[in-house]
């Protein structure tokens, strides 16, 4: 079939009156015409053509690396060409009605795509679900499949099978639902030479009995003498296309590998003849024919003169095996063209939910809760980790720091031993050591130093948190400060005051030990107005708090961030046990098998929407108690309301964990996107730090965000008890809501759009 054995002006002459019909490329099993498939600027498929007739053992071979698993993926209808048009079983992979991807095939593609943790059985109990074959149906060909794959028994799981017996694991899923065509790529490596001659035999007796079609790749060249046609592929074609035998003979060779060798060598020295030619060409023609100056017209024109994959295979009719002659027999039925090209098919949503088939439902639900089940420790370690992190946040977030160090320079009383002691009773001495009494009431501990010196040079070596200094008259200042009001002479005032110079490099210490400090003076004061017989109030400031409308009178950061870190966990768990999911699914290549078989994205959604919510709901369940009833989170809200809220974030989180995994190749890509999404939605949500105290554009920004209504919201209901009528709360639900219909459109319209 190479183009030295047919002189120039025949063939052209044959892509001239050789016009391929609809019609007749869709009477083969697979007819490829005029493929070009390219991986950025790399040429894969090169203009290919492929003529697969039905009924036949189609070997496709080449060097490794050359385009063969592109070529089947183009044709299973999981990756697109660039230019071309592929036929499969009457249609056009992916259009409606085509059956293709669909049980119409049985595709074993290179890697094994099985599930280690899974038995023989189940495997083949899955495959044969989704191919909509009963339980019974399965079972009755299990055992012809074990025997015939000399596989070990039915009960064995996969990973612990040897990487041959795995391969004839994926082989039997490929078989279990006889399709009308086979794809299998490479499905003897590291088998042994009789069992490998057994599987020929079958796949002889496969297409002899029930009339199946097989695309085989192999390394092993020699083997496909059993093969009705071959194809040999080479830079992006072939370099023929025929019957092994008619291969043999036409070459003079003895065996397939020598054919493939000499059409090679062929190849190379037509190609580099052929830029000879060009380059004498367009010397010789720029200097006489100003009309091929353009290098790039010659180029075509030969380019399409030598076509000898032009529309080659067009005129292969059944049985290509049986071609005795090279293809110069006029094509049949070329006139007759019943069948109008396939349109393309618009998309609609009503099409796209449509496809949910309940076989496959079942088949993706029960593999994925079987994958749980097989994956114990890892499921337990997901379950239990949000409890983990919500009793480490409990633990250790948002209680006042305890036990910080303050040095006291008392110069009203000898304290170089360490002794600082209260006199009882309405005695107008040591008021500093009354005072200290209160502030270590307080859990701080006070220590004394002789001098400022030294107490300053602690503070700067970050011994103590502040330094307080009470002057010699501490105790007789203050008396007449309070005794003699706005009488007092200046120098009571300045001796009445305790000095104090604090490390404030940390805000929350720094803002504690004032608070502290003042509150320390207003106990100290009203005991002393007390024990003196002075009506307590008038010692403080006239400004009094009543009970809070809402809170503790002493807020903590705990009630604060609680809310944000609960829904934060949820989330972002889900995140990772979605992605992750979808991802070792895709990774392991049961996604595309799985789609080569007719399963939609919308179905592998819907399928880890079900099994991971259980998952997710137990997760939502068990922070809500730890939070609420083991550590005492405050809540004056409805338990159902919370359960709802934090459910309805972690579905979000899932639908956030598809889109990761729909845009993103791998777990290691993915756990970047999902870390690096992590601080923007922590720092961005109000959940450390109040909305209202960031940057204007960026709190415009945060109102919009997953996380921060709905924390909001949650805050709401645990703080105020608010229920679901109040706008504060119902608005979180209402993002949320927004935001799970955001992501679930973009990952099934990723799914959708997203090919090779
Ligand atoms: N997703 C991809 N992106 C970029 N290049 C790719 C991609 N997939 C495959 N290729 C490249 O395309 C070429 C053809 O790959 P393909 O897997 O089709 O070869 P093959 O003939 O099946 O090889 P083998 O026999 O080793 O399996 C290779 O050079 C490969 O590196």
């Amino acid at each position: 079939m190479m183009g030295e054995s047919i002189p120039m002006p025949a063939r052209k002459r044959q892509l001239v009156t050789q016009q391929s019909t609809v019609w007749s490329r869709r009477q083969h099993a697979v007819c490829v015409r005029r493929a070009c498939k390219r991986y950025g600027t790399t040429v894969i498929l090169d203009n290919l053509n492929m003529t697969v007739p039905k009924g036949t053992i189609y070997g496709l071979l080449g060097a490794s690396g050359c385009g063969k698993t592109t070529l089947l993926s183009c044709i299973v209808g999981r990756r697109r060409l660039n230019s071309g048009e592929i036929w499969v079983l009457g249609g056009k992979p992916g259009s409606k009605g085509s059956g293709v991807p669909g049980p119409r095939i049985g595709y074993m593609p290179q890697e094994i795509a099985l599930y280690g943790e899974f038995t023989i059985k189940e495997t083949m109990i899955y495959f044969g679900w989704v191919n909509g074959m009963t339980t019974k149906q399965v079972v009755e060909k299990i055992d012809f499949l074990i025997q015939f794959l000399k596989l070990p028994g039915p009960n064995r799981l996969v990973k612990a099978l040897s990487g041959g017996q795995q391969r004839r694991v994926s082989f039997a899923a490929a078989l279990i639902h006889d399709p009308e065509l086979l794809i299998l790529d490479e499905p003897t490596a590291g088998v042994d030479p009789v069992l490998r001659q057994n599987i020929w035999d079958h796949l002889v007796s496969l297409t002899t009995e029930n009339g199946t079609t097989i695309i085989i790749t192999t390394h092993y060249i020699d083997e496909t003498r059993q093969a009705g046609l071959i194809g040999l592929m080479r830079g992006g074609r072939f370099l023929a296309e025929e019957s092994p035998a008619f291969l043999l003979q036409k070459h003079n060779c003895d065996n397939l590998e020598d054919v493939f060798l000499k059409l090679s060598l062929l190849q190379n020295r037509f190609k580099r003849r052929r830029s000879s030619i060009l380059l004498e060409v367009t010397q010789a023609a720029a200097a006489t024919m100003p009309e091929l100056n353009d290098g790039g017209t010659v180029n075509q024109a030969f380019d399409n003169s030598s076509e000898i994959s032009g529309e080659f295979g067009d005129s292969i009719t059944s049985m290509g095996s049986r071609r005795k002659s090279i293809p110069v027999i006029p094509p049949i039925q070329e006139t007759v063209d019943p069948l109008p090209p396939d349109e393309e098919v618009p998309w609609t949503w009503k099409e796209f939910f449509s496809v949910i088939t309940p076989h496959h439902m079942k088949a993706l639900v029960w593999k994925n809760a079987l994958w749980m089940l097989r994956n114990v420790p890892i499921m337990l370690f997901i379950i239990g980790l949000p409890v983990a992190q919500i009793v480490l946040f409990c633990l250790s977030i948002g209680k006042d720091p305890v036990g910080l160090k303050l040095a006291a320079v008392n110069l009203e009383v000898n304290t170089s031993l360490g002794n600082c002691p209260v006199i009882d009773g309405c005695v107008y001495e040591n008021f500093s050591c009354r005072y200290l009494n209160h502030l270590r009431k307080r859990t701080h501990i006070v220590d004394f130093y002789d001098s400022s010196r030294e107490a300053e040079l602690a503070v700067l070596k970050g011994t103590v948190w502040g330094m307080m200094e009470f002057s010699p008259a501490f105790s007789s200042a203050l008396q007449s400060r309070i005794e003699l009001g706005r009488s007092a002479n200046d120098s009571d005032i300045l001796d009445s005051e305790i000095n104090i110079r604090l490390d404030m490099s940390n805000q929350h210490i720094a803002y504690l030990l004032i608070r502290d400090i003042n509150i320390a003076f207003e106990t100290f004061a009203e005991e002393l107005a007390s024990l003196c017989e002075v009506n307590p109030k008038a010692t403080t400031i006239p400004v009094h708090f009543e009970n809070p409308v809402f809170g503790p009178v002493t807020p903590n950061f705990t009630d604060f961030a609680a809310p944000g870190v609960m829904l934060t966990i949820i989330f972002f768990l889900a995140v990772a046990l979605t992605s992750g999911a979808m991802l070792i699914e895709r990774n392991e290549g049961m996604l595309e098998r799985g789609l080569v078989s007719g399963i939609t994205g919308v179905e592998i959604l819907l399928a880890h929407v079900i099994t991971q919510f259980v998952v997710m709901v137990g997760q939502s369940i068990m922070v809500v108690m730890f939070a609420l009833f083991v550590f005492n989170i405050t809540n004056k809200g409805e338990i159902i309301w919370i359960l709802l809220l934090v459910i309805l974030d972690g579905m979000c989180g899932m639908t956030f964990g598809f889109v990761v995994s729909c845009v993103t190749d791998s777990e290691r890509n993915a756990t970047y996107l999902a870390m690096g999404s992590f601080l923007p939605f922590v720092v961005l949500c109000g959940i450390i730090w109040p909305v209202q105290g960031m940057h204007s554009i960026l709190r415009s920004i945060s109102y919009i965000l997953p996380l921060t209504l709905s924390t909001e919201s949650l805050r709401s209901i645990l703080a105020k008890g608010w229920s679901i009528t109040r706008p504060a709360v119902y608005l979180g639900f209402i993002s949320i809501s927004l935001w799970i219909a955001v992501f679930l459109t973009a990952s099934v319209l990723l799914i959708k759009f997203k090919k090779g």
